[in-house]
């Protein structure tokens, strides 16, 4: 069943087009669990304000699902630092949860040793556990989260990651983010946004087929001459150079080489970010 499905969506504000997925359909499904990324400014937020009815639009979104059944984490969350963490979460959970409830909910996420300090006191890893059992303590149905791992250190973005990853079993899920790595571990659908403009959307799976991207190797940059002459795609990323293979027979001959040379590398079999550079490639955006 289609939870959300938009048709001939724009946003304009002023004059400026700042969303526009064109005469694409999207629909989202049940059980979809979307990664949605884009450059700064690409219409991530903006796509996500549309689906919850938050600012104007033209064309036509349908939800078969009501807004209290989606738990939504912002950008910008408006909590004021100054209040203390049980105040918060007694004016918004509802008062007919059962306190039992909230208690082992609280203790799910490891926060109810939090709840006499200040918001603002609260660390980064603290802070979005709590924004997590804000939005999940009524087990919605649908979860859309905006950069929730954005400015975490890399240890307190991996434990964030992996409470996403059991809370969102079974749901519905929009993930807003400048991570592929989370993508890639989290999501089924990818949803490219560039400069306002649709690029893509679809399954993962369908989208590396559609791109003829088999799978990648990342070797550093001063060993990326053993294979130049093997490789018709490839690009540069700090100081690595990662190699896109179109097919298991580029795969095998690449690795063939690296063996002979004994140099480092990784490999990568669904690598979101070659994903995204080959369609804005192909899209002739860059
Ligand atoms: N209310 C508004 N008034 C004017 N311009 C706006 C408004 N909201 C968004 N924009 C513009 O629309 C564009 C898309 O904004 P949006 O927040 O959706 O981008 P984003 O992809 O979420 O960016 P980021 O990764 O930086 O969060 C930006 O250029 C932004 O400045």
């Amino acid at each position: 069943m289609d939870i959300f499905s938009l048709e001939n969506v724009r946003v304009r504000i002023k004059d400026k087009m700042i969303l526009d997925l064109k005469d694409r359909s999207i629909h989202i499904t049940e059980g979809d669990v979307i990664g949605i990324i884009g450059e700064n400014g690409a219409g991530k937020t903006t796509f996500i304000r549309v689906l919850l009815d938050l600012i104007k639009f033209e064309g036509k979104v349908q939800r078969n699902i009501s807004f209290q059944s989606i738990g939504v984490q912002m950008q910008k969350n408006g909590f004021s630092g100054l209040i203390k963490v049980y105040e918060l979460i007694s004016f918004i959970c509802n008062s007919s949860i059962k306190k039992m409830q909230l208690m082992e909910k609280m203790r799910d996420f490891q926060i109810e040793h939090l709840l006499n300090k200040r918001v603002e006191s609260l660390s980064g890893g603290e802070l979005q556990r709590l924004t997590l059992f804000l939005v999940m303590y009524r087990d919605p149905e649908v979860l859309i989260f905006d950069e929730i791992t954005t400015g975490l250190d890399y240890q307190t973005r991996q434990m964030v990651l992996s409470y996403l990853k059991k809370i969102m079993h079974n749901k519905t899920a929009l993930i807003v983010t400048h991570y592929y790595e989370e993508v890639e571990k989290l999501a089924n659908k990818l949803l490219i946004l560039y400069h306002g403009r649709l690029l893509d959307y679809g399954s993962i799976d369908y989208l590396f087929e559609k791109n003829q991207i088999f799978s990648s190797y990342i070797l550093k940059k001063d060993d990326f001459y053993l294979l130049e002459k093997a490789s018709e795609k490839w690009y540069e990323i700090e100081d690595k150079v990662v190699v896109i293979n179109r097919s298991k027979k580029e795969e095998e001959e690449r690795l063939q080489i690296i063996h002979k040379s004994n140099c480092t590398y990784d490999y990568k079999k669904k690598d979101i970010y070659s994903l995204y550079k080959n369609i804005i490639e192909q899209k002739g955006v860059k």
